[in-house]
């Protein structure tokens, strides 16, 4: 398994996708920079007048809540329409779900173009499966990965995604499979949009590799590495930032085989 997900972040390097992302105002320069430091190539546009035409020519498309309005959700539902209509790879990020009812009303209305992932932390994906009647801190989670499973699969059962419940354990929840990821960081909370970061580096991984929670895990896994290996050399949530993009762009497979921790 861990060769293979190398083979994907090889492909990510070689292939280059481009990556169509509607994202929030707080992580578009980071995530930016991020799929660029992968080998991907990403494109931010929200315009109404050429949302569907740059779906038709992304190989992928990103969607992220994080910072909505009234102008932008009507660009991320043209968007995830078009994907859908194409049977483009998708990813949703349900930022803050469960947070406000303007939020999950936009997100039910996402959900039915059937995600080829969502991606989000425990409290994110237990709101979205509405399993529980608490209302989301914000941003952040309150719960623990393993809380969220049964979320998650419901999520699978309903629509038919790939599901990454992201903390400190990443849990992975596909068709009759159950993936669980344990590198990572806990300085890694303290940075925002390291989130948001992680789901655009699956999308760039859905653009190119066929077996989604293949592409899931081998994203997540090059992430957190990377931040892992940064970690220890760092004094606090800047030079995390800062030193991440030289490791995602600089991250070898020798530095990936000794640190990689999975269950598959
Ligand atoms: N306590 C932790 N230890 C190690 N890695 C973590 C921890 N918390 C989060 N991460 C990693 O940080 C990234 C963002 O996850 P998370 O904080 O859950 O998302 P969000 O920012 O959307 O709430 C993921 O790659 C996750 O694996
Ligand atoms: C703080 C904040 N507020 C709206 S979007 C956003 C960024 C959230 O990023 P992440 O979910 O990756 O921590
Ligand atoms: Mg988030």
């Amino acid at each position: 398994m861990e060769q293979l997900l190398w083979k994907h972040i090889q492909n990510v390097r070689t292939k280059s996708p481009l990556v169509h992302n509607i994202t929030n105002y707080v992580v578009m320069n980071n995530t930016a920079n991020a799929l660029l430091a992968i080998g991907a190539s990403p494109i931010m546009a929200h315009a109404h007048q050429e949302v569907e035409e740059m779906v038709n020519i992304c190989q992928a498309l990103v969607i992220n809540i994080g910072t909505l309005d009234e102008y932008w959700t009507v660009s991320m539902i043209q968007a995830a329409k078009a994907a859908n209509r194409l049977n483009k790879p998708w990813i949703l990020d349900p930022v803050g779900a469960g947070a406000t009812s303007y939020r999950d009303t936009t997100l039910e209305y996402l959900l039915s173009f059937r995600p080829t992932v969502i991606r989000g932390n425990a409290s994110e994906i237990l709101a979205l499966a509405k399993l529980n009647q608490e209302k989301t801190k914000g941003v952040d989670s309150t719960a623990q990965s393993n809380d969220a499973v049964q979320a998650a699969q419901y999520l699978h059962k309903q629509f038919g995604s790939t599901v990454c419940i992201s903390g400190e354990t990443d849990i992975i929840v596909a068709e009759g499979k159950e993936m669980r990821l344990f590198n990572g960081n806990a300085l890694m909370t303290k940075v925002t949009g390291l989130g948001c970061t992680a789901t655009a580096i699956i999308g760039a991984f859905i653009a190119v590799t066929e077996n989604v929670a293949e592409a899931a895990a081998a994203a997540i896994s090059l992430l957190n590495i990377a931040c892992e290996l940064v970690a220890k050399n760092v004094e606090g949530p800047g030079s995390l930032q800062m030193h991440l993009l030289d490791k995602l762009y600089n991250l070898t497979q020798t530095e990936f085989d000794q640190h990689i921790k999975l269950s598959a």
